[in-house]
């Protein structure tokens, strides 16, 4: 006499098109996440939309249902579609590798992100920073000094990123633009800005095709696929030399840097079959990667949630005047949660469902769904839930991280889902947010931030993976965040 509800009980808004679904509309839109906003408060916590080719797809944010998808013991698989296009520019490395060859890869690469092993990158940190510091006061000639924020923390994130991860400098705060940099720069909205029907289609085809056919697709020449596999090229070659340099560094073994823990791996590979040289390149790839953009996007937004609201630069300034301890300043970290909270770099993750599976969800009720079910997981959603963030969830409000009765368990940093969850989140959390403490502490130290004259609207531009911060307008000049700097005395 009971039947549970199912996928087709589940309500959503309406769709127009079956080839495109909403897909089109979602990728049109000026702001990632205000469509996705618009629909939850008027569905609820988990909706149906139609994806591409009548696909159905479910948008998910309920906090039991994501418990339940990256939960260790059962984590639910990266859907096709996300792993062909990571694997174009990065190949087999930790992102995009699967089950056993994960778990493989994440017990090799674990030692090397425990905090007091990261401390030891501090030196690297400060140092970059100072770089930074000085860099930009030789850039500013004292009238209207705007600069592109994300020009700046994209050099020194990949600074960092090139030398505490493989102990290679790309010397980008030394003015070189690497090659590596070319290629990465707007690479997200460059491959993505007025998407096409066919391109989406062509996307879907890869959620819905069969492993095998997916080889067939890597020799259609669409734009996304073109620019993503040429930086993959690039960054391939990066990573040789880093290789061909790495095997004259001294490997030592009480170090359990991530060079020692690939480098010991190499050694070890090779008579014992572990990694693979080209897993190694692969993961040399994965770190560029998966830390560079995220980690230079965040610390741009910080900047610009500290213009918007001046007074939060003081207060961290008199923090930073009393200490040298990072991890125990309330408002830096505060407003570093409260801008990961706000603006998550990958605002979806796609999921798909591994077996038939019921889905537990808020208030005790559940939810069927069929093996093979497309599950679009919301980190701007989950991340902006009234019932866990309060009535202004959608503003910059660092002081709600005060609070301690804020509930919480899921996310592996401040309950936030910008990490994702579970054993595929982000390895590189620790290390990111050390990085954003250490260069945000010496940026507010020496320079005041303010938005232009006349103001200027930033949009969370729709790309995939990731979202990109761009100009009103101005998508079509990639990543930017236009801030005022004044020198403090
Ligand atoms: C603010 C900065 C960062 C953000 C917001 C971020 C976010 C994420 C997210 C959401 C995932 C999960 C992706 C998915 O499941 O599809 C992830 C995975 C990953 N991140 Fe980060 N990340 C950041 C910085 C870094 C840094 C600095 C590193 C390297 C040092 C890094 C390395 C990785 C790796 C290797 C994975 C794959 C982990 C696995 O599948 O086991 N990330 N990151």
């Amino acid at each position: 006499w009971f039947k549970r509800p199912s996928v087709k009980h589940v309500k959503g808004p309406p769709s127009a098109s079956f080839w495109l679904g909403h897909e089109g509309v979602l990728r049109g839109q000026d702001n990632a996440g205000d469509l996705e906003m618009k629909w939850c408060r008027e569905y609820g916590t988990v909706y149906r939309i139609a994806g591409c080719l009548g696909q159905s797809v479910l948008v998910v944010c309920d906090p039991k249902a994501l418990e339940h998808v990256f939960h260790p013991s059962r984590p639910y698989p990266k859907s096709k579609d996300t792993l062909f296009l990571i694997d174009l520019i990065i190949g087999k490395g930790l992102v995009t590798v699967d089950n056993d060859n994960h778990h493989r890869q994440r017990k090799i690469l674990n030692p090397a992100f425990p905090s007091a092993q990261l401390r030891k990158y501090q030196v690297i940190f400060q140092q970059c920073s100072d770089k930074l510091v000085n860099d930009i006061q030789r850039s500013l000639t004292g009238s209207d000094d705007t600069v592109n924020a994300v020009d700046w923390t994209g050099k020194v994130s990949l600074d960092i990123i090139g030398l505490a991860s493989f102990r290679y400098d790309f010397r980008a705060l030394d003015g070189q633009e690497s090659e590596l940099e070319r290629a990465m720069k707007h690479l997200f909205t460059a491959s993505q800005v007025n998407t096409t029907a066919s391109e989406l289609i062509f996307i879907a085809l890869i959620r819905m095709l069969p492993y095998w056919v997916l080889w067939f697709l890597r020799l259609i020449s669409t734009r996304e696929i073109r620019l993503l596999a040429s930086s993959g090229n690039v960054a391939k070659k990066v990573a040789r030399e880093v290789m061909v340099r790495n095997n004259e560094v001294q490997v030592s073994d009480g170090d359990r840097d991530i060079v020692n823990v690939l480098g010991q791996n190499i050694a070890r590979a090779r008579s014992e079959g572990k990694m693979q040289d080209d897993e190694v390149e692969a993961q040399l790839m994965t770190f560029v990667v998966a830390g560079h953009e995220t980690s230079s996007t965040s610390m741009a937004w910080i900047l610009y949630e500290l213009a918007v609201h001046p007074e939060y630069q003081s207060i961290i300034r008199a923090e930073l005047k009393q200490s040298n301890d990072y991890d125990s300043m309330p408002f830096l970290n505060a407003a570093i949660k409260e801008t990961l909270r706000i603006h998550p770099m990958a605002p979806s993750l796609t999921r798909t469902a591994p077996h038939d599976d019921v889905l537990p969800l808020s208030e005790g009720k559940t939810l069927a769904i069929p093996k093979g079910q497309t599950l679009f997981c919301s980190v701007y959603l989950y991340n902006r839930l009234p019932c866990l963030w309060g009535d202004d969830a959608e503003e910059w409000n660092p002081a709600r991280f005060f609070d301690k009765t804020l509930p919480g368990s899921l996310g592996v940093y401040a309950n936030l889902m910008t990490f994702s969850s579970g054993s595929r989140s982000c390895i590189g959390w620790r290390f990111a947010v050390m990085q954003l403490q250490t260069v945000l502490a010496n940026l507010l130290l020496h320079f005041e931030f303010s938005l232009p004259e006349g103001g200027v609207e930033i949009q969370h531009f729709p790309g995939s993976p990731g979202v990109v911060p761009v100009v009103k307008g101005k998508a079509h000049l990639g990543s930017q965040i236009p801030l005022r700097v004044g020198v403090l005395h």
